[in-house]
């Protein structure tokens, strides 16, 4: 699929790259001419009363060397480099739609420092790879040809060869170290992931490590890894810096070679000073592509190591899939649930068991169940965060697994309870940065979710920037934005997962009314540990251990004096003693 999208994207390109090429060509063809014009000026100026005319001539022709050789380096630099560019950009973007899309279930199994270096440093290698790496050996093939077929016509094949003897040991010791440093950069392309894994993971739990006071055990830790990078980067400068010192004994050995046969030659009048001097500048100019071979070959190798981590990446399949003519209007509200049990992928029990649910629209369920019961499992299921077997979850009677995907989660206004605050202003939080609500519309979201008054006394009230993940406010004032973000929507189905906990009691009675009032012919689902938050609602399921163990209204609940109402008895026993407590 990567290499998939690198193919395509080279086809769209082809016309740029065709004519980056050809101005490629064209550079090293006008690069090698210069030797010989050098060589024949030479033969001019050895010979006495040398023609005037002819020297400049050949002037002309070193500047037009030179002029030729910016203009043609300016055109493929601007082609070929900046389509490499381009590719990186088509390429991340690509790589940020292709994560858009995959299931919470693939985050679950990945780290998130590995998915940043997908994004930075694998990127970055493929881009070297298809623009400096791919120029330079274009570059160098052409100006080696042209130049050893140069030198044969100087001096002759012979010498020719002779010269280039050293060139195959190169070559054999490039490719066998470039298979090396393949295998080291891979290293150190996951230690470098483990690091950002590290410090991301530190960043966001930087709270909770000093409230336990690890940060020299988290220091120590971070030292180990960081100990491990460098261990892994030096063991690849160890191999790759064998690389330009061998280049440079190859090219002495050559040079002398040269120096001995050729300087002979000259001297026994076969061949012209200016031939030698030619051939000399053309060994030179293939020196450098030589010595690139190394660099070359590493980013190659490099390259291809991240195209495959990135290939592994876009060959995740995405397994929450629409079906062709999908359902794409939003729902009107009646949820249905008949017989669904669920398991984890790979897990081999069931966390959800026979769940019936029925809630017509305009109703409210409550639930309620102890942790890992599986409450937050089921409203995921609801918006189809995992796969869900088709005749278990029904939307005004049709399948889950029939709707768009985007027309389903449109129709939900949703408060996870890990809710997140993104580090953009208070309005643009509620907004979620879609421009089509109105200011009034971001001030009402506010007051049904009493935050009003606390955003109003921020420094810049809706302007004010929050930090990342909202740390520059309570949690009460988190979770009461993130309810905030979903009542703008007026959702089909309103779904607040545990996001009245931080709030006090007071607070909560409130935003409850405020909800009876605004969602009187809508769909809600809450979910809470506080009985007080579901106790009106028109259902209210008990789960345990992923069934459901008692439902029916408060009143009736209360009656038959099962798990709920124990939790009540016991919550409501705890509040007297609070008041109870104060009042004394
Ligand atoms: N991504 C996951 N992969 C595997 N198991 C999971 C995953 N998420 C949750 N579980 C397991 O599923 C069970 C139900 O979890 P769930 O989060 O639905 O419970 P919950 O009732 O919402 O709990 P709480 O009240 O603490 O939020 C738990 O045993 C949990 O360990």
């Amino acid at each position: 699929m990567g290499k998939k999208i690198l193919i395509n994207f080279i086809k769209e390109h082809k016309v740029s790259y065709t004519i980056g090429v050809t101005f490629m060509l064209l550079t090293s063809y006008i690069q090698t001419l210069f030797p010989k014009v050098l060589g024949d000026t030479i033969d001019i100026l050895k010979v006495n009363n040398f023609s005037n005319k002819d020297v400049y001539i050949n002037i002309a022709y070193i500047m037009l060397i030179a002029l030729g050789t910016f203009v043609t380096t300016y055109a493929w630099r601007n082609l070929v480099i900046g389509n490499a560019r381009n590719m990186e950009c088509h390429l991340r973007e690509k790589l940020f739609e292709h994560f858009e899309k995959l299931s919470p279930e693939f985050y679950n199994r990945r780290k998130t420092g590995d998915l940043i270096a997908y994004a930075i440093n694998d990127i970055s290698a493929v881009r070297m790879t298809f623009g400096p790496a791919t120029a330079m050996s274009i570059n160098g093939i052409v100006i080696c040809l042209i130049s050893i077929y140069s030198m044969a016509r100087a001096i002759n094949w012979k010498v020719t060869l002779l010269a280039l003897l050293p060139i195959p040991i190169i070559v054999l010791i490039m490719t066998k170290i470039g298979g090396i440093v393949r295998k080291r950069f891979k290293k150190v392309q996951e230690n470098f992931a483990s690091i950002s894994d590290r410090v991301q993971e530190n960043i966001n739990g930087i709270r909770v490590i000093k409230a336990y006071v690890q940060e020299d055990k988290e220091v120590e830790k971070f030292e180990v890894l960081n100990e491990k990078m460098s261990e892994s980067n030096l063991d690849m400068i160890r191999v790759s810096s064998y690389v330009s010192p061998l280049i440079e004994i190859c090219f002495t050995i050559s040079f002398v070679l040269n120096l001995i046969i050729g300087g002979n030659m000259v001297l026994e009048g076969s061949i012209s000073l200016g031939s030698f001097v030619a051939f000399n500048g053309y060994l030179t100019m293939i020196m450098s592509p030589i010595i690139s071979i190394g660099r070359i070959i590493t980013i190659f190798q490099r390259g291809m190591a991240s195209l495959n981590r990135l290939n592994e990446i876009f060959d995740t399949e995405i397994d929450i899939k629409e079906i062709e003519d999908c359902v794409r209007s939003s729902i009107d509200g009646d949820v249905e649930i008949k017989d669904l049990s669920f398991n984890y992928p790979g897990a081999e029990e069931a966390v959800l068991k026979d769940i019936n649910i029925s809630i017509p629209k305009g109703h409210t369920l409550g639930i309620v169940g102890k942790t890992g019961s599986g409450k937050s499992t089921l409203v995921n299921l609801l918006l189809r965060m995992y796969n869900v077997p088709r005749g278990k979850i029904y939307f005004d009677g049709v399948d889950i697994n029939d709707y768009e995907l985007k027309s389903l989660r449109d129709s939900f206004g949703f408060v996870p309870q890990d809710n997140f605050l993104f580090k953009a202003s208070v309005s643009d939080n509620i907004k979620f940065f879609k421009q089509i609500y109105e200011d009034e519309e971001v001030i009402d979201a506010t007051k049904n979710s009493c935050i009003f008054d606390s955003v109003m006394s921020l420094n810049d009230d809706f302007n004010t920037v929050l930090g990342e993940r909202g740390v520059n406010i309570s949690g009460g004032q988190k979770q009461r934005i993130s309810i905030s973000r979903a009542l703008i929507k007026n959702p089909d189905i309103l779904i607040l997962d545990d996001s009245l906990s931080a709030v006090d009691t007071i607070t909560e009675t409130k935003i409850l009314e405020n909800l009876r009032r605004l969602r009187g012919n809508k769909t809600s689902i809450i979910i809470a540990h506080r009985m007080s938050a579901v106790m009106e609602a028109d259902e209210i399921i008990v789960l345990d251990e992923g069934r459901i163990v008692e439902r029916g209204t408060h009143s009736e609940l209360l009656e038959k004096e099962g798990i709920y109402y124990d939790i009540y008895k016991s919550q409501f026993h705890e509040e007297d003693n609070e008041f109870g407590n104060e009042a004394s």
